[in-house]
């Protein structure tokens, strides 16, 4: 039995423009226009209310690792249950394992360098991020703008990179069919160039959230 924390390729491909990336090594979809304008324009003005510096899990000494803004988006506003509520019809994931959504806004330059959205299981930080709600399973990841240039998503293992485009959803199992973690989900939130680049991402845990 699939994790309530989970979802599955063959789910999320019975909504209407989901596509799958043809590829062994990972299972990423892609759906464009998920979200209406009108929602992702919501959505930008919460973000800019609230933006603080992002942070990351496992300090590796780079300074400018991540170097966009992040913030917490507040599950009551109705922008934010509307999209929660689109997510769970078309992930089915039991919203008690989801993170609270985050959003991230990048100007100019900034950028969020390879990562994995996992957390390492050897790392210095994984008790603390992971000992309630254990790791992360899927990530679903929205963009909310165009970006006039750079700002694109690109997982080089796979060699494939993704364009921003407003409402454009991305996701991703952070598992092998095997269950194990899967390093070809290595990705990099690469610089804007010209314009301003605003993202939401959704992550869900093993175990419930908090
Ligand atoms: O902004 C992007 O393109 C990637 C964002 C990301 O990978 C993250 O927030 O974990
Ligand atoms: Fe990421």
């Amino acid at each position: 039995m699939t994790n309530p924390g989970e979802t599955t390729s063959t789910t999320l491909l019975q909504w209407p423009g989901v596509r799958q990336l043809p590829s062994a090594r990972i299972t990423l979809l892609t759906c464009p226009h998920f979200l209406p304008e009108d929602l992702c324009a919501e959505l930008i003005g919460l973000i800019d209310k609230d933006r603080r510096p992002s942070t990351i899990a496992d300090a590796n000494g780079d300074d400018y690792f991540r170097t966009s803004e992040t913030c917490d988006l507040d599950a009551s506003e109705p922008a934010v249950r509307d999209l929660e509520a689109r997510l769970f019809a078309l992930n089915g994931i039991d919203p008690a394992h989801g993170e609270p959504v985050q959003g991230q806004r990048y100007e100019v330059g900034q950028e969020f360098k390879n990562h994995t959205d996992y957390f390492e299981p050897q790392g210095a930080d994984f008790h603390k991020f992971c000992s309630v709600a254990g790791n992360r399973t899927w990530t679903f990841m929205i963009y909310l703008n165009d970006v006039e240039a750079g700002g694109a998503t690109r997982f080089k293992v796979v060699g494939k990179t993704f364009q921003p485009e407003a409402g454009k959803l991305l996701c991703w199992d952070n598992h092998r069919i095997d269950g194990s973690l899967n390093a070809a989900t290595l990705h990099h939130g690469m610089k804007v160039r010209k314009g301003v680049k605003y993202v939401i991402t959704k992550w869900y845990r093993e175990r419930p959230w908090g």
